[in-house]
């Protein structure tokens, strides 16, 4: 065993230090997705799988799949661009290798590195996809013996090394060391890991032996979740070095990292304090940071964040200028929510996020908001404070802006928008629409009168039938928007056309029904706005033909229910306290909603000045947001925040609010006295 400094090759590295390289097409990295197939004890709920190929698609340059994820109770579906598909039924290791990893492989002999990454949630299969098993080699031990055969016939040699980052630390798995591993950068800005060993291999037995010892001190240095999660990212390195024409020793050639990432996590899951938090939210912020040093290198960005994070500032010599990379994204086809996680993440990275966008997010006003006044107005509005009655004449906070900034429900398509838009302009004689920046607000006496009077014109029907291909499952989805809210088991309501498109309800049914129908959505968007923290509450609320005051946005229901007489007593709301702690919570569901569209609204400035946010978090939700929205406060654990620390940074932001309400009011009673 040598235990030396692992220097780079010259030509790999020659523009890879620098954060700021400029990047040919050849440092793209391939994004794929691997699903593994169920597994004996994986639960009867999970057995229905949630991901498919949906497409593939090749254009002149490049070849792609779209990769669809659905979940079975919710109907809610996600799909993504991605450059290959290996499904469950597919579930051989060597087809990757062949297709995916075997080409980078002459490359390091031609002082090209190259890197693979297995990405996913505890549990999607990535040891086995690196590792292998003992039925089924891995792309591990696929690559040293594709290697070694052309190490025999060229008279190169291969090492290898091997090595954990554990807490953004880094430790050597071939040979017990008291300490880290230091990682440091020369003058040329080449990265050193001192002291690391590498070990000469010749063959695939040798091999085995060595790369199992290390896979032991991995295992014994952290228990997990379970006996089996990886906490740490662990790191095979083959080298190829030939003898230097003047004898003097080994010339590194180029070199190949195999990764097996730490699984991704949900905070919640895991323990949300010592040693466990600060494992997963390292884990979290290191697979971002890795996302963003794709994503930079995939979009040819001029700054690639190579420092953010131990793993990246270490691979930097094997990502990016010469090299290349493949990331495999590893999918449990019975979590849903893990692999839209999973697969966002990746296709984020390959810079193709969703590519069925939500009209959501493709009608995200990309306005500066000044987030506190929204929230002061609203509250205002709702009668919470002393300037309320400057609002009381008016509908909502919202009234009185021009029509034409009204968004049109987000689960119409471009061509029912425009028909939509004409009948709405016939409709809007009155032109009582109110408008806001962020989502659509209408009485509901108008909506029910525009929807009657859409759906008696038949005029969404036409649309809402024929769509191809994935604009069908787009289309789906966007009636699904509809229809799932329609399909409230619990509702009373609830009709046998719940599973029907609203199409096909429409076709059927007189205005009465067609009334009905509106209704349900309806109901639900009297929920409370995130429907990942109240669901059970959502189905509380029931509807009534009281004319309410509605936040509307059918295919995202997220807005505050604001309680009326009704609705408060069919929620068995009886005492006053009862009421506030109502209110309260639908407030608090609201200023919620109203972060997260700050959150992604916002420049750079506006975040730094919440409290909380500083630099660096404020870099990460500016990368985060840049292809995929966040959609709810959890969405920040994507960038390695706790829940708690969510909670800590939401709560600092609402007590800002009330602070400065209250500093507001004693002013004016100050001046009133
Ligand atoms: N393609 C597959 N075929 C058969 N079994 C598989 C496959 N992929 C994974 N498994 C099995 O699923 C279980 C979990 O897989 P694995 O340990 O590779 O997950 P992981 O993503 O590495 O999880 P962690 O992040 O917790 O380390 C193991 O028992 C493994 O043998």
């Amino acid at each position: 065993m040598e235990n030396s400094s692992v220097s780079t090759n010259a030509n790999a590295n020659a523009n890879a230090h620098s954060d700021s390289v400029s990047l040919s097409s050849k440092t793209k990295v391939r994004v794929i997705v691997r699903v593994r197939p169920f597994l004996p004890n994986d639960t009867p709920q999970q057995q229905t799988p949630c991901v498919s190929l949906l497409h593939q698609l090749s254009s002149d340059s490049a070849q792609e799949v779209a990769v669809y994820i659905r979940d079975q109770q919710t109907r809610r579906n996600e799909c993504y661009r991605l450059d290959s598909f290996f499904g469950e039924e597919d579930n051989n290791v060597s087809r990757i290798f062949y297709r995916e990893v075997s080409p980078l492989i002459p490359g390091l002999f031609q002082g090209c590195n190259a890197t693979v990454f297995a990405y996913g949630a505890t549990g999607s299969g990535k040891t086995y996809t690196m590792q292998g098993s003992d039925e089924q080699p891995g792309l591990m031990p696929l690559a040293m013996s594709t290697i070694l055969s052309m190490c025999q016939k060229t008279g190169t040699k291969a090492e290898i090394s091997y090595y954990e980052v554990y807490l953004d630390r880094c430790y050597d798995l071939l040979e017990l060391k008291a300490k880290e591993i230091a990682v440091w950068d020369d003058k040329n800005g080449q990265v050193h890991l001192g002291g690391l060993s590498r070990v000469s291999v010749n063959s695939i037995p040798q091999f085995h032996d060595v790369y199992s010892s290390g896979v032991q001190r991995r295992k014994v240095a952290h228990t997990a979740l379970n006996d089996v999660s990886s906490r740490s990212h662990g790191v095979l390195v083959i080298s190829v070095s030939s003898p230097s024409v003047d004898g003097s020793g080994d010339v590194l050639l180029g070199k190949l990292n195999l990764i097996d990432l730490a699984g991704n996590e949900d905070n919640r899951r895991t323990c949300n304090e010592g040693i466990r938090f600060q494992e997963s939210a390292k884990i979290n912020q290191s697979l971002f940071a890795l996302s963003n040093v794709i994503f930079a290198l995939n979009n040819n960005k001029a700054r690639v964040p190579y420092r953010d994070s131990k793993l990246t500032r270490i691979l930097q010599d094997s990502l990016g200028g010469n090299s290349r990379a493949l990331m495999v994204a590893c999918l449990n086809p019975g979590e849903y929510q893990q692999s839209v996680h999973t697969v966002s993440l990746a296709a984020r990275s390959r810079n193709i996020s969703n590519f069925v966008p939500s009209a959501h997010k493709q009608e995200t006003p990309k306005l500066k908001v000044n987030m506190e006044e929204k929230l002061r107005a609203w509250l205002e509005s709702k009668g919470k404070t002393k300037s309320a009655q400057k609002y009381g004449s008016l509908n909502s906070p919202f009234m009185g802006k021009n029509s034409a900034s009204v968004k049109k429900p987000s689960f119409l398509n471009s061509s029912v928008k425009a028909k939509v838009a004409a009948n709405q302009g016939a409709y809007n004689e009155k032109e009582r629409t109110a408008s806001l920046p962020f989502r659509n607000l209408f009485d509901y006496e108008d909506l029910q009168e525009y929807w009657s009077k859409t759906l008696q014109e038949g005029s969404l029907r036409d649309d809402l039938i024929p769509i191809p291909g994935v604009e069908k499952e787009e289309r789906k989805e966007d009636a699904d928007g509809i229809a799932m809210e329609s399909s409230n088991t619990d509702s009373p309501v609830e009709s046998s056309d719940q599973n029907k498109s609203p199409a096909k309800v429409v076709a059927s049914s007189p205005i009465s029904e067609k009334k009905n129908t509106l209704t349900s959505p309806l109901r639900k968007v009297l929920s409370p706005i995130n429907t990942n923290i109240n669901q059970n509450r959502a189905e509380e609320f029931s509807f009534t033909d009281q004319p309410c005051h509605l936040l509307f946005e059918p295919s995202t229901p997220k807005t505050p229910s604001i309680l009326t007489c009704a609705n408060i007593r069919s929620q068995n709301i009886v005492t006053p306290l009862d009421k506030l702690n109502a209110r309260g919570s639908n407030l608090k569901n609201y200023l919620a909603q109203e972060y997260v569209d700050f959150l992604n609204t916002a420049s750079r400035e506006e975040l730094l000045e919440l409290k909380g946010i500083g630099v660096k978090i404020a870099e990460y939700i500016l990368e985060l947001r840049e292809t995929s929205p966040v959609k709810s406060l959890s969405d920040l654990a994507k960038i390695g925040l706790s829940s708690k620390q969510i909670n800590n940074l939401f709560s600092r932001a609402a007590r800002g609010i009330f602070d400065r309400e209250n500093t507001t009011s004693s002013c004016s009673e100050a001046e009133v006295n």
